[in-house]
Formats: structure tokens, sequence, C-alpha cells
């Protein structure tokens, strides 16, 4: 089978606007031959899966997994990606970010990965298959019932640790406020049953019961040491299983007979209870996992306070802090300085997971949720091989770029490089940049020149610029050691999968690479050989049997008909509004030109809104981020250009307008809310033909909400409002809102549907006719001859 790169997206994407580039040059045509499952046969991969240990004395413990027999490794990469060297001059890379990519995200977007599976794929899931029966094969001989005994105890710890974190009160006032609008379903029995308790004292209540439990939990630990319980056992080939702590239940409980259950039901309620509780200090483990055991065979949890959560939520909302501190690891003094000075104590779990297995020089492939500290998780050690090297001689006319990190958006890419400014205070001779699209070339090529550059952040289409159009960038490139792909599941998919291709043919063969994403979909895994060495190691911190989204975010989906929708954001974000004074919301929508439109009308409805998306210059998008970040009582309404990384403090809503573009960027645009362990709230609004998208999120707990009443008088409003818009902005949403779903396998397979539709989204707009599209643009998306559509 022959597969073509075309290298400009444009010509791929009939949903691509008209603007002609100069750079645009015609189409080459890049063919090779074998399809990439067959290349994915000759160059195998090893997955390692990692469990996380409970931790002792700063050490985590890992276990690896084979599933494949180990292949000879082959140049998978350098044979169908072009070699770049500095002098060639290649055109420029058409998109610079994934601003860009929501915008002209075209056929690329649902193609990315997906309908590549194939019999390959199957045998891989055979061999997993293979492997988790062998798993728990191991745990029914008892291998594996320290780990889990282990896992409990932190469990609990954990949980007693969260109730320690700032504003639990408010976290949960805000909560049942949530619940109460979006009904029963989201009871939460975290708070009172009646949800009247004030959260003052339902906060210090909390934290009462903490410091005692933490208090016993240190003893504890400490008698586990000594007793060789908690040893890593590392050698044992063993594979830790945290995420099965929450089948406990299931695992114990199935042989019992009802009237067996029956009797065991008022033990174990006996057991909770108290009366039951005849402990003495040397079974404090036991009682500990007696007691969660009980708890999870009467369907709830109780916690050191007594206070009860459904059992769904247990063990899901782990900390995302680790016990190990920054100063018991071993990294130099000056970075430990700049550590301090940032505030951070602890390592998160992925940076206590990753930071021993780069350091000893393996390459990572890294999921941890979203807001998780993954940017430090790799920064920090890449600062630490970088602080080791030699020193650059300050006569060397190109220094070399040590550390390179490719980011997929600008946002994403300054903000890593403020993060490792921040982590560099102390090292001076240690230089950081970023090169990012939208600024300008000339101006980045001087800096790169007059000041240190070790470490280099970029986006992948300026960096392609550079190595095109810098003299000597190429050169610098050579002395890469390290090589990061943040966000590595969107660089490695098809958007800029050419690009990241490019890349890694300018650095050096003799690197370590690591790749970190809150979401590593099965098709990474796949490919990720081609940036990736054979035998680097998969580090997984999100529990397996537990989501990929925050326990802590509640998730809710609406369904209404595109006519309802506008009155429907509006009031759904006065009630936030009217809820929280400290608001500050995201609200996603499909394109930047539906991000427009969406901002324009709140706008005209007096709410606080700012707007950010590919249409807008670099320096507004900057000016904007950096305000919504420090400002509270905000709404930002924005394209996929904020989905990902950008690291917002205390954003309390995410509101997605649309079907988003995949599962990952659900997850990815839901994950800026409930950062560092907080709370937040997540609402899906779909019309009811985009329904199907529910399928990709099934395993998430995304909840039916009943739809807000909408009272004439707001429907009004909300009409006048729209009115008041441009006319151009709504005419170029639509064509937008038209290119997306045209690119959607599903709703643009037919285009009759899709042109109803679209005039569905034009009539919500106001508009008793659907603005004319130009004839180009219209044969470009296929939808020449269509009844229903205007032409101009
Ligand atoms: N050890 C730490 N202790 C406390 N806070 C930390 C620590 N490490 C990082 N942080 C903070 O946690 C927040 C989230 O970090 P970061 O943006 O790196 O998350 P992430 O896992 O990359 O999220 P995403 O998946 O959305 O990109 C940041 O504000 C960062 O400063």
């Amino acid at each position: 089978m022959v597969i073509k790169f075309i290298p400009h997206l444009r010509v791929l994407s009939p949903s691509l606007p008209v603007t002609v580039f100069p750079s645009m040059k015609p189409a080459r045509t890049i063919c090779f031959n074998g399809s990439i499952p067959v290349l994915n046969r000759v160059f195998p991969f090893k997955l390692k899966f990692l469990g996380l240990s409970p931790r002792f004395n700063g050490k985590l413990i890992t276990r690896s997994l084979s599933t494949r027999p180990s292949r000879p490794r082959s140049r998978a990469s350098s044979e169908f990606t072009p070699k770049i060297r500095g002098d060639v001059r290649a055109s420029k890379s058409l998109i610079e970010d994934e601003a860009e990519l929501s915008d002209w995200v075209g056929e690329l977007r649902t193609d990315s990965f997906r309908g590549r599976l194939t019999s390959e794929d199957e045998e891989l899931d055979a061999d997993r298959q293979r492997n988790r029966v062998r798993s728990s094969d191991r745990k029914r001989n008892g291998v594996s019932v320290k780990w889990r005994r282990e896992s409990e105890l932190d469990n609990f710890r954990e949980s007693s640790k969260r109730e320690t974190r700032g504003n639990f009160g408010d976290s949960i006032s805000r909560k049942s406020r949530f619940s109460k609008r979006f009904g029963g379903e989201l009871e939460d029995k975290d708070s009172d049953d009646d949800g009247e308790e004030d959260d003052e004292s339902y906060s210090s209540r909390k934290s009462r019961g903490v410091k005692r439990e933490n208090t016993k939990m240190d003893s504890r630990r400490g008698k586990r040491n000594e007793r060789g319980l908690g040893s890593g056992n590392a050698g044992s080939g063993r594979r830790m299983d945290l995420g099965r702590k929450s089948n406990f239940h299931e695992e114990e409980d199935t042989d019992a007979s009802e009237e067996e259950k029956g009797r065991e039901m008022k033990g174990l309620e006996n057991f909770l209870s108290g009366e039951d509780s005849d402990i003495n200090a040397a079974a404090e483990d036991d009682y500990i996992i007696l007691r969660k055991k009980a708890s999870y065979a009467l369907g709830l949890e109780k916690d050191a306070d007594q206070t009860v959560t459904p059992r769904s939520s247990q063990g899901k909302s782990e900390s995302y802090l680790s016990e190990t501190r920054f100063d018991q690891i071993s990294i130099s003094p000056l970075s430990l300085k700049g550590i301090k000075d940032a505030g951070y104590e602890k390592m998160t779990v992925v940076q206590e997971a990753t930071l021993p297995v780069i350091l000893k020089g393996k390459d990572v492939l890294a999921k941890a949720k979203t807001g998780t500290g993954k940017t430090v998780a790799f920064l920090l050690p890449s600062i630490e091989i970088v602080s080791k090297l030699p020193p650059v001689d300050r006569d060397v006319k190109r220094p070399p770029i040590h550390v390179l990190v490719i980011c997929p958006t600008r946002e994403l890419a300054i903000q890593a490089a403020s993060e490792a400014k921040k982590l560099l205070k102390y090292h001076p001779s240690i230089g950081v940049q970023v090169v990012i699209g939208g600024t300008r070339l000339a101006l980045e090529q001087k800096n790169l020149q007059a000041n240190p550059c070790q470490i280099l952040v970029a986006t992948p289409g300026r960096l392609r610029d550079h190595l095109e159009n810098t003299a000597g960038f190429a050169t610098k490139l050579m002395g890469v050691k390290v090589l990061v792909l943040d966000e590595a599941d969107r660089l490695l998919a098809m958007g800029f999968r050419k690009d990241i291709e490019r890349i890694i043919a300018a650095v050096p063969k003799q690197r370590q690479t690591l790749l970190f994403s809150a979401t590593v979909p099965e098709e990474v895994h796949q490919i990720c050989h081609i940036a990736l060495r054979r035998d680097h190691e998969f580090i997984n911190t999100v529990q397996e049997g537990t989501e990929d989204t925050h326990s802590l975010v509640r998730q809710v989906h609406m369904v209404a008909p595109l006519d309802m929708q506008f009155s429907l954001l509006y009031v759904l974000l006065k009630e936030h509004i009217a809820d929280d004074v400290d608001y500050k919301v995201l609200v996603f929508c499909t394109t930047a030109m539906v991000t427009k439109l969406v901002a324009d009308v709140l706008r005209e409805l007096n709410l606080n809104v700012r707007e950010i998306h590919s249409r807008k210059s670099q320096s507004y998008r900057t000016r904007v981020s950096d305000e919504f970040r420090k400002s509270k009582g905000l709404i930002l309404v924005t394209s996929d250009v904020s989905a990902r990384g950008v690291d917002y403090p205390d954003v309390t809503l995410v509101l997605q307008v649309g079907m988003p573009s995949d599962r990952e960027q659900y997850i990815h645009r839901l994950g800026r809310t409930g950062r560092k362990g907080k709370e937040g709230q997540g609402i899906l609004l779909l019309a009811p033909w985009e329904e199907k998208f529910l399928s990709c999120v099934k395993d998430l707990p995304i909840t039916k909400a009943p739809l807000p009443s909408l009272d004439p008088e707001t429907k009004k409003k909300v009409g006048r409002a729209l009115s008041n818009v441009e006319m151009k902005s709504k005419e170029s949403a639509y064509q937008a809102w038209l290119g997306y779903y045209n690119s959607d396998k599903n709703i643009g397979r037919d285009k009759y549907r899709l042109v109803e539709l679209a005039n569905e989204f034009s009539r919500s707009m106001g508009l008793d006719n659907p603005p004319a599209i130009p004839k180009l643009v219209l044969s470009k998306m296929g939808l020449r001859n269509i009844p229903g559509l205007r032409v101009r």
C-alpha cells in the first residue's frame, strides 16, 4: 500500500480559509512503501507498566512487564523522514500551533490515529489480555496482597491528606451547590446529608480528623518499614496494581452465600461503628485494612472523622502530591533552591515517579492526569542533566542547545519556558529561550545569538522555521541531549507528525527522549517508536481502574437543540456567577470564528468576557492569557488554543459548547479546572445529533443533567444580544461551523443533513437566511450543489 504525505495541510483540508500564504508552494507528494501497521511490526516497542508503589524512604519502586518479545531496533524514523540540514530551505510549516489546528482541523482531526486499528492491534490486545490473566493469577496466588495492603494504606493516608488542602470548606459548598443544580445524580455524600452545614465548621472538623490520621499513619509507616512489609522488592518482577484497590470488595466477596453476607453485613456495621474495634498498636495496619474492607463491603466508605463518601469516588481522587520532599532526593543544591523559591516542597506523584528513571538516562513515556506537575517533571531532570555537562566555552561560535522542549501551542511554550526560568533561578549559566509562531523570527534569531540558550522551548512550526532559516541553528541542535515532547499524543498525531519527524531527524540519535501527556491513547504506543528508544519506560501514574479525569471535577452533559443553546449558555453562566463570586470560567467552542461569535454574544449580554483564539495576534493572546491567569470574576471564551497544558489557577467551571474533536481533547479541556487536587466543574453542551460523542467518553463519569428552564424574558434578551452582533461575525461563524462538522466522520458523511444542521445553526444566530459562502470554499468542502446553501 502506498501512503501519500502531502506537505501542505491546506491542500488536504477543503475547509481551510481562502487566504493564500506567500510560503505556499505546489504540493509535493512523498511516497513510501509499506503501511504504518507494517512499520509497527518491524519496529516494535516494549511496553513497560509502572505502578506507583507506596513510597518508602523517598524511593519509588517500579515494576515492568514486557508485553512483547524484544526485537532488533531499527531506523524507523529515518526511513521516512527527510533529513534537514541547516542550509536546506524548505517551505514553512503552515501549522504554527494547536490554535491553527483547531481552525483548520479538517479531516486531520478525525483521522489522526483512529481508523488505523488493524489485526496488529488485536494481537496487541491479546498480549495485554494474556498479561492481565497472568497478573490476576499472581494475585490469586497471594503475590500482590502486600501491594494491595499498602495501597489501601496509601489510599487512606492520601484521602486524609486531601482533606487538609486549603479552601476545603469552600470546595464542599461549591460542590453541593453544583449538586443541587444538577440533581440527585450528583448528590455528594462528602457534604452533609442536608447540605446545610456551614463551610467553616465542616472545614475545621475535617482538619481535626486529618491531623489525627496523619500522625497515626506516620507511626504505622515506620513500623511497616521495620517489618519489611513495604520493601521495594524491585527484583521480583511483580506488577504493582494500585488500581485494584477499589475492587477489594468484589474480590473478597464473590463466594459468600446470601445468608453469610447478611451476617457479615451486621458484623461489619458493628465494626465500623467502633464496637468491634478492639485493636492494639501492633495490629493497626490490619485494623485499617479490615475497616476499609468492611466499608467496601457495605458500599460506603467512612474516613477518619466518619464522613461517608460514596464508593464511586473511593481511591480515585488520589493526592497529586507524593510523600517525598525535594530535599530528600539527590538533585543539585542550586535546583533545590529554585524549587524552594517556587514554593514546591513535596514532589508530585508524576515527578516522583519519573525523576529517578530520567536521571538514569532512560527514555520515558509518562502519563499523568492534568494539572499534576508534568512540566516540572520533565524540566527538573533536564536541568540536572545540563548542569552536569561541562560548561561551554564562551568563544564557541554556535553554543549547543542541550534540551529541546516542543509544545503544541504558543501559550504552553511560554508557560513551560517561564517554569524553567523559575527552576533556573540559581543556575546563572544556564539559559532558557522560547521560539514560537506569531512573533518576529528576526528578533528570536537575535536573541538566540546574544543570550545563552541551553534549553530551548518551541512550537513545532517555528522550530522548523529556525531550522530552515536561521544560520547555524541546525548545528546548535546537534548538541541536543534531551528532547521533550510535551502533550506528546498531540504532537505525534497527524497534524504535527511531519514537523515532529523533521525535528527528530535534526537532533542527534544519541539522546534521551521524554514524552509527557495526560492522555496516551493506544495509538501513541504504536507510533512512539519514531521518537523513543525501544527500551523506554512507560510510566503511568493514573491508577488502573480509575478515570483519566479527576474525581473532584464534577462532569455533566446536557443535550439541547441549537436554537436553545445561546440562551442556555447564558443561563448556565449566570447561575454559576451567582453561585460563586470568585468564578473563573472557560467556555470552549469548536472553532476560532465560533469562539468569536460566542464571545460577542456574551459581551452583548454584559458578561465579563475575554476571547482567545488563533485569529488574534500573539501579543493579544499573551495579554489575555496573562490577565485570565491572574483574574477572578472573568469568563474566557476560547478555541482549543487553551485546551492543553495551560495552567490557569482556580478555574471554577469548564463549559464545552459543541462536541470536542475527540476524547483526548475533552479530557484536556476539562483539565483546565480541578488542577493541583482542587475541585472543579465541567459541563458539556451538545446538540441532539452530537450525542454520539458520548460513546467516546463513556468510561468517564459524565452524568446527564436536566436543562435549566428558560423564561421568555431570557430568550428575548439573548435574541436582542444576537441581533446586535455584527453580521460579519455570524457569517464567519457559519462558515467555520460548516467546516468543522463537515470534517466529522459521522456528521460530515451526509452532506444534505450537514447543510440542514448548519442552517439550524444559522437560525440559532437569529438569521432568516443562511449567509452566502464563496464558491471556492464550498467546492473545497465538497459542498457544491448541495441544496440549502447560498453561494457567493
Ligand atoms: N511539586 C509541586 N508542588 C506543588 N505545586 C506544583 C509542583 N509541581 C508543579 N506544581 C504546580 O502545579 C501546577 C500544574 O502543573 P503543570 O502545569 O505542570 O501540570 P500538568 O500536569 O502539565 O498539566 P496539563 O496536563 O494540563 O498540562 C502548576 O501551577 C505548577 O506550578
